[in-house]
This record gives C-alpha cells, sequence and structure tokens, in this order.
C-alpha cells in the first residue's frame, strides 16, 4: 500500500523495516518479541499444540522466511483469509525474512499469527485474549491506583488548569503502556518536544461543539486518562458526543478492544471521590449514546491510515476534532518512514480531512515536526530519544491540504 508521500509531493523517504542490527526496529524483533513470547507462554496454560505454533512462530520470526497464515478451520474462523492472500502476496513464497519487508506490515502480521499461535479463533481457546492477564494485572495494579488517586487533584484547579491536566495525562499514559514494561528500565517521567495544546483548546473552544473522534491504543492506564478526556470534553461542553476507536481484536500486547474498556469503565465508576463521579458520568454518556464504541476490523490491518476506509475517513470529516493516541497510530497516520525531522505535521496528515491531533510518546524511529536544532540538541543530548519513551509529542493541524 503505498502512502501519499508521492501525490503530495513529500520527500521520498526510507520506509522502516526492521533489517538493520544498528536501528530501533530491529531490536523489536530481536530482543522484544522474544520476552513477549516468554510472557505470552507463562501467563497462560497453553497446551503443547499451542506451545509449539508458539515456539515455531519464535523461530521463523528470527531466522525463517515469511510464511503464509496456516489453512484450515481455524483460518476459516478467522474470516480474513482473503484479505491476508491479498496483503501478503507481495512478500508470501518469495524467500524474505520477517525483516525484509515494511515494519509496519511485519509487526502487524506478526500480532495476526500470534493469535493463530495461540488458537485465538477456533477451539477451546477461541476468544482467549493472549495478552489479557497483562491487561489484567495493568488494571489492578499500582499506576492506574495513583491515575484515580490524582484525579483528584483537579479539584482545586482552574479549568485551564484542568484543561491541561486532562490532556497531558494522556501523554503519560502512553508512556506506560505494557509494551513498555518488556524492557529493563521502563521510562520514567515524559519531556514534551513539541507542545501543540494550546491550540487544541483554542480550536475547541473557538468552534462549534461536535463529535470528538479518538483512535484509542492502549488498555488500562492509556485508556483511563484517555476516557476521562473524553467524559472532560463533553461534561465541559467542548464535545457535544464522541467515538472512541478500539482494537477489534488482540493486537500489540495492550492495545485496548471493547472488552477492556468494558472493564476500565467499571473500575472507574466503583472508584472513590472525583474519578469516581466522571466514571459514572461517562457511563451515562454510553449509556445516551453520546460515547460510543466502534472497533473496525480496519485498525488491526498492517496499513497507514492513508488507506482508511471510506466511513473512517468521513467520520474524520464530520468531526470537531480526530485524536491518534500513541507511537504506533503515530506511524500508520504520518507514514511509518524516515521522514526529514523538519517535515511538517500537517503535510503529512493533510490527506484526512479534519482536524487532527497526536499524543504520543516516542517509541519508533519516525518523527516529525521538528526543527533541526531541536533535533540535532536531541541527538546530541540523549541519542535514543526517538524510542526509549522518554519524549513525547502533543501534535496538531487544522490545516487541510
Ligand atoms: O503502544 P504504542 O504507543 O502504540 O507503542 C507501540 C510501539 O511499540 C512497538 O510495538 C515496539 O516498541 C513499536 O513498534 C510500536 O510503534
Amino acid at each position: 500500500m503505498s502512502l501519499a508521500a508521492d501525490s503530495l509531493g513529500l520527500p521520498e523517504a526510507r520506509v522502516v523495516t526492521a533489517a538493520d542490527p544498528a536501528e530501533f526496529a530491529y531490536t523489536v524483533f530481536h530482543d522484544r518479541h522474544p520476552r513477549l513470547f516468554a510472557q505470552v507462554r507463562h501467563a497462560l496454560p497453553y497446551g503443547p499444540a499451542q506451545l509449539d505454533a508458539l515456539h515455531r512462530l519464535e523461530e521463523e520470526t528470527l531466522t525463517g522466511t515469511l510464511q503464509p497464515l496456516d489453512p484450515g478451520a481455524e483460518l476459516a474462523a478467522a474470516g480474513d483469509r482473503a484479505e491476508w492472500t491479498e496483503w501478503g502476496a507481495p512478500y508470501f513464497g518469495r524467500g524474505l525474512r520477517w525483516t525484509d519487508v515494511p515494519f509496519l506490515w511485519s509487526e502487524s502480521y506478526f500480532y495476526r499469527r500470534l493469535l493463530s499461535a495461540t488458537g485465538y479463533f477456533a477451539g477451546p481457546w477461541r476468544g482467549v485474549d493472549p495478552f489479557g492477564p497483562m491487561k489484567a494485572d495493568g488494571l489492578a495494579g499500582a499506576a492506574v491506583d495513583r491515575e484515580l488517586a490524582a484525579y483528584g487533584a483537579l479539584d482545586g484547579m482552574s479549568a485551564a488548569e484542568r484543561d491541561s491536566a486532562v490532556l497531558h495525562a494522556c501523554v503519560a499514559g502512553n508512556q506506560a503502556d505494557l509494551g513498555f514494561q518488556l524492557i529493563a528500565g521502563a521510562p520514567v517521567g515524559v519531556s514534551l518536544i513539541v507542545d501543540d495544546s494550546a491550540a487544541i483548546w483554542a480550536h475547541l473552544n473557538e468552534r462549534e461543539p461536535g463529535r470528538v473522534n479518538l483512535v484509542a491504543d492502549n488498555a488500562a492506564e492509556e485508556l483511563l486518562p484517555d476516557l476521562l478526556l473524553i467524559e472532560h470534553l463533553i461534561t465541559t461542553g467542548r464535545a457535544t458526543s464522541a467515538t472512541v476507536y478500539l482494537k477489534p481484536r488482540p493486537y500489540y500486547v495492550s492495545d485496548a478492544m471493547t472488552q477492556d474498556a468494558v472493564a476500565l469503565l467499571r473500575r472507574l465508576v466503583a472508584a472513590p471521590g472525583l474519578a469516581g463521579d466522571a466514571g459514572r458520568r461517562l457511563w451515562g454518556y454510553c449509556t445516551d449514546g453520546r460515547v460510543r464504541f466502534e472497533a473496525p476490523a480496519f485498525f488491526c490491518s498492517p496499513f497507514g491510515f492513508h488507506a482508511f476506509p471510506p466511513e473512517i475517513v468521513a467520520a474524520i470529516g464530520s468531526a470537531t476534532l480526530t485524536v491518534f493516541k500513541g507511537d504506533l497510530n503515530y506511524r500508520r497516520l504520518v507514514g511509518d518512514r524516515f521522514w526529514p525531522v523538519t517535515t511538517p505535521f500537517a503535510d503529512l496528515t493533510g490527506y484526512l480531512p479534519g482536524p487532527v491531533a497526536a499524543l504520543r510518546t516516542c517509541k519508533s524511529e519516525v518523527a516529525v515536526g521538528l526543527t533541526e536544532a531541536a533535533a540535532a540538541a536531541l541527538d546530541a543530548g540523549s541519542p535514543d530519544w526517538r524510542f526509549a519513551g522518554r519524549h513525547a509529542v502533543i501534535q496538531f493541524t487544522e490545516v487541510r491540504r
């Protein structure tokens, strides 16, 4: 699937792959995924069939060549045989390693294959989320407790301070994602290298309130502030309604599905204090239809958002704002390429027909919308700033090309 770079007159930029041991994406397959396999094997009492399939998948991704989905009942039940046959046509049967193909494609296909290996689509393990135990730990864990308690501090704040707090909490929530727990020494604190939050609030305050879309990322620690942001926008009259886009299947370890949103809402309504009050309002917004959850299949496809189906493009066009959360959504939004860092965010998102904001902790090589000087200072002071999760951006544009 080609990106819109050519048609927009943008510079050609190299597509990210996981082929080069000197680049971050390589470590995802060679360092992070082996830990993920170990975590999945220990989290659930899979039998020999699943354990063997997981082992074979791990070997294939490390030393083998890219194989198509296994035909059979499991694939039939998954219902995506035609799609993956088409999506894999440029790569399957050509002796390519996993690391030879675009990273966005291979990482997405990796999660699809992992689901098959665990029997997610058919048989007794059908519907069992291989990442469920990790998500449950996150939801029951201290980070969510801290977020719920911290929400109480909004009480003493001015309206502008509250706006700022709820938006910035969404960035901190992205830093806390479970994927990051797979690397030793998880990052602490986040440094904003672009902060367009004032422009976001000015936009929301000036526009007639309408629907806001939120393209969610991780469950638990991240989805909590995301849903509290939605609640805040509706309660303060900046939005009349919201659509929250979730994943239809387990994906990228901790990405939120409807069941994760429900589990979080149940925890939120039971919380004491202000957070519980907000949770109960939010529950009401769900039941009266102001907040809707959607989980389109596209969100587990291996493509950037240039390939959005028409109904999602239309939903972005009719919204006052669409918020994209997290690193993967950022890669899919701007294109998973080594863009020059000075490439304007607005140029790369101009293919979408509505105002767009990205709230993203930097966890991969892609970085845009910076000045040369800022990037040089980051390169000098923190050489791993692009992917270590200590830096973040809040980027916004209402400019359409
Ligand atoms: O949860 P987030 O913020 O989308 O982060 C996901 C990121 O984690 C990785 O899967 C592995 O680091 C990246 O490739 C990906 O972009």
